[in-house]
């Protein structure tokens, strides 16, 4: 039996003695930086002549390691091993790949600064959210190895009496993850082994600005005891080793979670039938947001600006779930605005995540930089800099916390994903136009409103159209088991990571029906 889920708890940095573990942590991933990491397909590590550098984007000069890079033939190797270890990882008891996942858990969760320093070089991540991720990845073991073992029982159906009917779930095949660098442990780690847990084997492309998590945590699934060839780690080009993984004939399903861009690439090339190709590709696929906070006329306002602020700025944006804009009502709109940009100039440092003072870190690499910085520069045409707006790229890749106030709701700014620190401002004369605002983009994946009218809070529960919806709080920070996440139109196919559904999309359900 296994105790009932509870999320990982937040590691309190007030606190002198943790404050020390991290630091003493972080002196001992600076003394291992620049190590190689391998390929490991099959159990095999595989180290190639081409390699994927990684840099700290808080200092661009500090390599973080050398990772070897998959070509096709490494691919192509590591499917036939993948799809070769199905034939029995498919037969294995839900039990026994539960308890991987529970016993890598409890390895992660011992040595867990260790892992959260290597966030904040590799990712660039404040403390905070690196921990915060650490958490989130521990949680999606914990979460998933119990959801399976439920899935693991079957639902009943009805039998007339000359039959005897089941119906159960089985593993689809062999499965191509690709994570995004943002949470480039949590959700790397959460798409994995929620594909391995519910039986199938996997092909796992990190994200090549952030790869070595993923080599860390292959090692510690297997002290953990999984077999060799379930999961291959194959960093690569995503374009090359993507869309030969993507198009392979016997990839049976594909979870991605990046960019519309992307995303939607991958949607329209795992629809084509391949020759030799015996079922329609499954495709778990979540991509950005453009996400809202919607603030009412007699909403809290103090509450407002500091669910807008960490919203906006945690992270430095770069999460799907980022505010970055708000619909805020007229007759408060000039408060609200005056009150979040104060915040912004007081309470939102940026520098170095490495110290636990900065608020805000890097932008993660030279194309993120500049894609925001050119967002800025358009914002400054669409509305007005309120705060921030400058960027600096000598050393990492800074850019200040950014407010842009008085732009149309149809204005670039408002309604493309920039995946920076940077939140735009609208005004709405009424509730119903607010609610139509943050209906207007394409996107549909967090929101939230502030509001202390009932009657509103009922409004936007049905019509404001997105996957993850909150009150009286910000846009992010969803936890697994409690916020099921995912979004609605081009943020994806609500998947519903960390909800009790997820496993399902990666398993087919069949009936048997014998007569007596
Ligand atoms: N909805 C969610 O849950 C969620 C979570 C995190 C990030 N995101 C989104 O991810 C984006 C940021 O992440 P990113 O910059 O890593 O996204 P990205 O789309 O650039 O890359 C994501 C992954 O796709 C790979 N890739 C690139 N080209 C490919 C191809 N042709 N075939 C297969 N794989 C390919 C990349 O190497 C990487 O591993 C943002 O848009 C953000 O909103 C969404
Ligand atoms: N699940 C995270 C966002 C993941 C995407 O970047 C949140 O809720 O803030």
């Amino acid at each position: 039996m296994v105790v009932p889920y509870k999320h990982e708890p937040f590691t309190d940095f007030s606190i002198e003695e943790n404050r020390n573990a991290l630091e003493s942590a972080i002196k001992q991933v600076e003394a291992e930086l620049g190590k190689e990491y391998p390929l490991i397909i099959g159990g095999e590590r595989i180290m190639t002549d081409d390699k994927i550098k990684v840099v700290n984007p808080a200092n661009k000069k500090e390599v973080i390691g050398y990772v070897a890079k998959a070509n096709q033939d490494l691919a192509e190797k590591a499917h036939k091993i993948a799809d070769e270890t199905f034939d029995w990882w498919r037969k294995t008891k839900a039990q026994f790949r539960a308890d991987i996942l529970f016993r890598a858990a409890a390895i992660i969760r011992r040595r867990k600064h260790e892992f959260t320093a290597h966030l904040v070089k590799e990712g660039g991540k404040p403390w905070k959210e690196a921990d915060a991720d650490t958490a989130e990845a521990i949680d999606f073991m914990e979460y998933y190895g119990r959801q399976m073992l439920t899935i693991d029982k079957g639902v009943e159906v009805n039998s007339r009496p000359i039959e005897n009917n089941r119906f159960h779930y089985i593993p689809l095949g062999v499965g191509v993850v690709i994570s995004p660098w943002n949470f480039l442990f949590a959700i790397m780690a959460g798409t994995t082994t929620a594909a391995m847990v519910s039986g199938n084997t996997v092909l796992l492309k990190p994200a090549s600005s952030t790869p070595i998590i993923a080599y860390k945590m292959m090692e510690v699934l297997e002290d953990a005891g999984l077999p060799a060839g379930v999961i291959n780690y194959i960093p690569g080009s995503g374009k090359e080793v993507g869309d030969y993984l993507v198009d392979h004939p016997r990839t049976r399903f594909i979870s991605f979670t990046g960019s519309r861009e992307v995303g939607t690439r991958i949607f329209e090339r795992a629809a084509k039938v391949h020759p030799g190709q015996q079922w329609l590709k499954r495709t778990i696929i979540e991509m950005g947001g453009k996400d809202t906070i919607v603030v009412d006329k007699d909403a809290d306002l103090e509450l407002a600006a500091d669910a807008i602020t960490y919203s906006a700025f945690g992270f430095s944006g770069q999460k799907c779930s980022a505010c970055s804009r708000v619909v805020a009502h007229e007759a408060i709109y000039d408060d609200l605005l005056n009150r979040v940009t104060a915040k912004t100039k007081e309470e939102v440092s940026h520098g170095d995540p490495s110290d636990n003072a900065s608020y805000m870190g890097p932008v993660i690499d030279q194309g993120a930089y500049d894609k925001i910085m050119s967002y800025i520069e358009i914002g400054k045409q669409e509305g007005k800099l309120m705060a921030g707006g400058k960027g600096d790229a000598s050393k990492g890749w800074f850019v200040e916390p950014t407010v842009i106030a008085d732009l149309a709701p149809d204005a670039r700014v408002m309604k493309e994903e920039i995946f920076g620190p940077v939140v735009g401002f609208t005004k709405a004369s009424s509730f119903d136009e607010a609610i139509e605002i943050a209906n207007n983009t394409e996107y549909g994946l967090t929101g939230a409103v502030l509001t202390k009218n009932r009657a509103h809070i009922e409004q936007a529960r049905e019509d404001f159209h997105v996957g993850n919806l909150y009150f009286n709080r910000g846009c992010t920070a969803a936890i697994v088991g409690y916020h099921p996440f995912g979004g609605f139109n081009m943020s994806g196919t609500d998947s519903k990571a960390g909800g009790p559904d997820y496993l399902l999309q990666h398993m087919q359900g069949k009936t048997t029906s014998e007569m007596l």
